[in-house]
């Protein structure tokens, strides 16, 4: 009988240690976070207990989104992309916090934010945010996108080199010669599909547009040829479209062995990009010292660590799957946003620098800028505690009408004209702000230019009636319905300027 009552009492107390644990980390750990911002005038809406501000966000987006099509496209996708951080602004202001399950967020709309993560140079200081982490790690694992610290600092010390502004222009003849087989293509299908003539070729641009993109980093980057490349590609964005709805659960335990639907493809999935990227590097190996691209710089750093063979694979698979990522869907989307504006605004065909800017400024692929505060910082005035989530909402810096005029919410290239007035400072941040910006800018900008010359120097653009404008947030901001064109023939080079 003593026997049982020991017995009782040992679970009675396991089961409150249990529950002492449980709310300490999913509340009283970030109301302390929460109450620190609240001191200093960041206010939000109230959360409860265990998943936070979840319901408010459902709540915001029970209202119909809208899809537009024709003369009526509007560039601002907030209201139907992030209707909640729409509310929560006209509430609390350009700076407020919110809560999703235990993680603690501090949502800032502004440029002296910017530029204070801009001055947060150490490694120490900033993280990437942890939320997403665990739902997306098949997706990106350990590489340089998702890491923080120290293992984030030496990855980018190995791939920033790759990228370098003379590295770029040794790529940009691969560039050229992917984006002419693309335009050769098309130029081909107007031609059969018309017998001769020039009633133009309708078209969904998309496809064509991430075969380019996985072309020009498939051989710039790992020298592997399009082929090769190309089932690694459709399997990562399978891939994303499988991990891109937040298991909140995972985020919250950590634990991610639960044997879901959803886990197993994306397990199936990552083994199967794991095993095609080995087969890539074994390939390469036989380059060893030789091979000068990016791939050939993570074998050499591999060989030369000491981590064992299983880390060393980690480390070249990750990277893999992170550049794939990084390089291939945000450029390729960005380049149809910007055949869309181009067929939209047919007048600026021939001028194409600023068309790119204005793209990336109303259409950037990134959506938020996302930090963790590793340690105690103070961005815009505000001291941030340890554990805090720092979201900055590009679009929403990007259309602020006190930072780039009434006007902000319009296409208008000019406003990156040489010469004229600059654009405001720290308000434009398509490629990121401070240590972690985009490693692939100069790559990018010269990848697109290639494309968008070529382009334009071949066809005339116009927007098909079929095309629907819908904006969709699946990790970056894409055309839902893809991008609808019609290409015919340019009778003359419109002779495009960088201008
Ligand atoms: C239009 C095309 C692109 C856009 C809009 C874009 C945008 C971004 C953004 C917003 C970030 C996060 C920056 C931050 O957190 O501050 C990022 C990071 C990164 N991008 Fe890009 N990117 C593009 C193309 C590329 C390309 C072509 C590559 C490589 C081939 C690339 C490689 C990377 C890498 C490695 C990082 C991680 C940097 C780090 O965390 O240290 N990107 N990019």
């Amino acid at each position: 009988m003593e026997c049982y009552y020991c017995f009782c009492l040992v679970v009675v107390g396991a089961c409150t240690l249990a529950a002492v644990y449980v709310y300490q980390a999913l509340w009283l750990a970030p109301e302390r976070l929460r109450a620190a911002l609240r001191a200093q005038g960041v206010a939000g809406p109230r959360p409860s207990f265990p998943y936070g501000n979840r319901a408010h966000i459902r709540q915001a987006f029970l209202h119909p989104r809208a899809a537009a099509g024709g003369s009526s496209i509007v560039h601002d996708y907030r209201p139907a992309l992030f209707p909640h951080y729409d509310k929560w602004r006209k509430e609390y202001g350009p700076m407020f916090t919110y809560t999703i399950g235990n993680m603690v967020f501090l949502h800032a709309s502004r440029a002296d934010v910017v530029r204070d993560l801009g001055l947060c140079v150490s490694p120490l200081d900033l993280g990437k945010s942890s939320y997403m982490k665990v739902t997306h790690r098949p997706l990106f694992g350990d590489g340089i996108l998702k890491s923080s610290g120290e293992a984030w600092a030496y990855q980018r010390r190995l791939i920033a080199p790759e990228f370098f502004p003379d590295k770029v222009r040794a790529m940009v003849d691969l560039m050229v010669a992917s984006a002419t087989a693309l335009v050769d293509s098309w130029e081909a299908r107007i031609l059969s599909c018309n017998n001769g003539g020039d009633d133009g070729l309708e078209l969904k641009v998309d496809d064509d547009l991430r075969a380019y993109s996985a072309d020009v980093i498939s051989k710039t980057c790992f020298g592997s040829s399009y082929v090769r490349g190309k089932e690694i590609f459709a399997l990562i964005r399978e891939l994303q479209k499988t991990v891109s709805k937040p298991n909140l659960m995972a985020e919250m335990t950590g634990l991610t062995f639960l044997p879901t639907r959803t886990n197993r493809a994306a397990w199936r999935l990552n083994r199967q990009v794991r095993k095609l990227v080995l087969d890539v590097v074994r390939e390469t190996s036989v380059g060893g010292d030789r091979t000068t691209n990016l791939l050939g710089a993570m074998l050499r750093s591999a060989a030369a660590s000491s981590g064992g063979r299983a880390a060393a694979e980690d480390l070249i698979v990750d990277n893999c799957k992170n550049i794939y990522f990084a390089g291939y869907e945000t450029t390729a989307v960005t380049s149809a946003w910007c055949m869309m504006l181009l067929a939209l605004h047919p007048e600026w065909q021939a001028r194409l620098a600023m068309v790119i800017q204005e793209t990336l400024r109303l259409y950037p692929a990134g959506s938020v800028v996302s930090r963790q505060a590793l340690r105690g910082v103070t961005l815009g005035g505000v001291h941030v505690p340890a554990g805090v989530n720092i979201y900055v909402p590009v679009s929403t810096v990007h259309l602020d009408p006190g930072l780039w005029g009434a006007d902000a919410g319009e296409f208008r290239p000019e406003r990156f004209a040489a010469g004229g007035k600059a654009p405001p400072p720290h308000a434009y941040l398509p490629f990121g702000a401070g240590a972690r910006t985009c490693l692939g800018q100069t790559f990018a900008m010269a990848e697109l230019k290639v494309l968008l010359a070529l382009v334009v120097s071949r066809f005339q653009l116009t927007l098909s009636p079929a095309y629907v404008h819908s904006p969709a947030l699946r990790l970056i901001v894409e055309p839902e319905y893809g991008v609808r064109l019609v290409l015919r023939r340019a009778s003359r080079s419109p002779g495009a300027s960088w201008a």
